[in-house]
């Protein structure tokens, strides 16, 4: 069943269009991770589903029900911040409990809710003690608590991570993986970081220019990116783009000009108007080899190495003056300002017309 659809959903702020017609349905149990670059739209959709902004045109329906009217108290809805917004003078327990006091529940389905909410975030011994005397990661646990107890029918994250240093992030990332799973709930999760919408969602919800550019797995975004804008987005380091025209184009293969850097004769279906089109051939760093029998081969010279002991990044000048990425596993024995010659298996390369679509990749 769907917990939430959006509708031609649209929303401006002045005479500015910010979120220009999403339609999208999310299952319900599913985490689905709302990405796009700063400014795309991420947050005021969040916030439109939230109730927190007014919708501009289209429909949003959770669990069956319209709800564009209704407040967000009404919504079934929680929503945990980037700031924890925790009231520094209450105990734990007073925060967690805190929305509950606002609906004035009995004094023995508090007392349930946030031992059961404490219990799952592993806060029991902390329920006494004020914000102030927490780490960051258990404050934003005590956020995540408030959410609980109001047993929402969606949670609504906005980038609740970002204010955590890099080795509670990733520990936190697995806590919210396991709490998903623990509850079943419906979680939509906003963020920038794509090693969080990688690594938790279901389904992932690329956004720019306050449009949907692809909703897939993770995996499907990273093997079958519908356009230019979704494959340079997904993967890191980003995926290196090569232009040329095509040469030669038919049911089993496309070829591509890509002067001086060589031909490329990527094996997919093109059609023969493609012939004379500007192409762009993508290569992911992590498909570049060292060993030289893999096709598609080109020199590079690094200018920069990165070595991180478990992989190489190796930053080279193009003559167009892009810089290629190149990832290798382990420690391997290229240096800077020496040639190498690398190779691609061209099957494993990705091609996009000059409207950015995809060549060869079903919609
Ligand atoms: N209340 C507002 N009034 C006017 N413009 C707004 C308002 N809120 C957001 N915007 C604009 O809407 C656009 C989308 O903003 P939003 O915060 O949703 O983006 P975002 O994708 O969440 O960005 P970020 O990752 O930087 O938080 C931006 O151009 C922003 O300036």
């Amino acid at each position: 069943m769907s917990a939430l659809t959006l509708s031609r959903l649209k929303k401006s702020f002045g005479g500015t269009d910010v979120i220009k017609g999403v339609d999208l349905d999310v299952t319900e149990g599913e985490f689905v991770v709302f990405v796009g670059p700063s400014g795309c739209g991420k947050s005021t959709l969040l916030r439109m589903i939230a109730g927190l902004e007014e919708v501009s045109g289209g429909e949003i329906v959770i669990a069956g029900k319209p709800v564009n009217d209704l407040p967000p108290v009404k919504r079934g809805i929680a929503m945990v911040f980037q700031s924890y917004a925790l009231y520094p003078h209450m105990s734990v327990f007073e925060n967690i409990a805190f929305p509950l006091r606002v609906e004035r529940l009995a004094e023995d389905e508090v007392r349930h809710r946030v031992g059961e909410a404490a219990r799952i975030l592993q806060l029991e011994s902390r329920l006494q003690h004020k914000p102030g005397m927490l780490s960051g990661g258990q404050r934003q646990r005590v956020a995540i608590g408030r959410a609980i107890v109001r047993e929402p029918r969606i949670f609504l994250f906005d980038e609740p991570l970002s204010n955590l240093d890099a080795a509670l992030r990733s520990d936190m990332r697995v806590e919210l993986t396991r709490l998903h799973k623990r509850l079943g709930a419906t979680m939509i999760y906003v963020t920038h970081d794509q090693v969080e919408a990688l690594t938790m969602a279901d389904k992932i919800v690329v956004l720019n220019g306050g449009r949907i550019e692809q909703v897939g797995t993770p995996l499907d975004l990273y093997h079958r990116p519908q356009n230019r804008f979704v494959a340079g987005f997904i993967g890191n380091p980003k995926m290196n783009f090569l232009e040329g025209r095509c040469t030669a184009a038919s049911g089993s293969g496309v070829t591509v000009d890509l002067g001086p850097l060589g031909t490329i004769t990527l094996p997919r279906p093109g059609s023969a108007g493609l012939v004379g089109e500007t192409l762009s051939v993508g290569i992911r760093p992590e498909h570049v080899r060292l060993d030289q029998d893999t096709g598609f081969r080109l020199a590079l010279k690094p200018g920069i190495i990165e070595r991180l002991g478990i992989h190489t990044v190796a930053y080279a000048p193009l003559p167009s003056g892009d810089t290629f990425v190149a990832l290798f596993e382990g420690d391997p024995p290229v240096r800077d300002d020496e040639e190498v010659t690398v190779s691609v298996d061209p099957s494993a390369c990705h091609l996009f017309d000059s409207s950015g679509a995809a060549i060869g990749v079903a919609a």
